[in-house]
């Protein structure tokens, strides 16, 4: 039986008076391929911005591969060691090559020599099918090749899991595809732990094993997604694909 990599169990969370998730449960088993869907302003970005920290619930628990998300540091770092996280707005620093952008993680964090951080750091732009562009800036790069550049750096910390926050949604649209077949072939041939906050409902129906849907702060529907995009369990979710298929 696969283990439970993340474990959320009654989480809420606040913005003020302004309840933004609710008695959220949650349990994604090691490899899984989640998909969260929902309407805009429904919670899914705070969900998984959550799950490493970024931001703070208020009450429930959050585990981690069995650590707990709280406010004790040593906890707040091993789980970020585990997860990595991909922008809609990719979040390269600017001023460094994209070789640099890479191996800053495996050298400061990762404790690796230069040497290894730059073996690591090209072969996953080589993954990426962008190892050519590795000394140029990230200004001199389309907006795909810039999100596929941050997929890339995610990949070089060795993550157990990884979050993307719609990671297609602010690139032009000849260029979402070559970020979505790079995210698909991550989710067919690796065993990393996925979830992707999307709005791309064809990525979901081919690889998620699972989609969430999110409506007013809570999950509303937790099912394959061959049950979701065929029979969804509730008349939000019914509208919801009315809008959007
Ligand atoms: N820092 C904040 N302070 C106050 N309210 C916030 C803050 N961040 C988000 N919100 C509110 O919380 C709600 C959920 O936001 P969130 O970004 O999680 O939704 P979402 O489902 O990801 O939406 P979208 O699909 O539009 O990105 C929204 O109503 C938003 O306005």
């Amino acid at each position: 039986m696969s283990k439970i990599m993340i474990e959320l169990n009654d989480v809420n969370k606040w913005y003020g008076d302004f309840q933004v998730l609710k008695n959220i449960n949650l349990y994604v088993k090691e490899g899984e391929k989640i998909v969260i869907a929902g309407p805009s302003g429904s919670g899914k970005s705070t969900l998984i911005r959550c799950i490493n920290g970024l931001e703070h619930h208020q009450s429930g628990i959050i585990r981690v591969d069995n650590t707990i998300l709280d406010h004790n540091i040593k906890h707040l770092e091993a789980i970020r060691k585990k997860v990595s996280m991909v922008f809609q707005h990719f979040n390269l620093f600017p001023h460094l090559s994209v070789i640099e952008n890479l191996t800053l993680g495996p050298i400061w964090v990762l404790k690796k020599s230069k040497k290894e951080a730059y073996d690591i750091a090209m072969h996953y732009l080589e993954r990426v099918k962008i190892a050519d562009q590795a000394n140029k800036f990230p200004g001199q790069l389309s907006g795909g090749q810039q999100q596929r550049v941050a997929i890339a750096r995610s990949l070089s910390m060795s993550p157990s899991v990884m979050l993307f926050d719609e990671p297609t949604s602010a690139l032009d649209p000849e260029m979402v595809k070559e970020v979505l077949d790079v995210m698909v072939e991550l989710a067919e041939k690796d065993k990393i732990t996925m979830l992707c906050v999307t709005h791309e409902m064809g990525f979901a129906q081919r690889v998620a094993d699972t989609v969430i849907f999110m409506d007013q702060g809570a999950i509303v529907e937790q099912s394959s997604p061959k049950e979701f995009f065929h029979q969804p369990k509730t008349e939000r979710g019914r509208q919801f694909l009315a809008q959007i298929l």
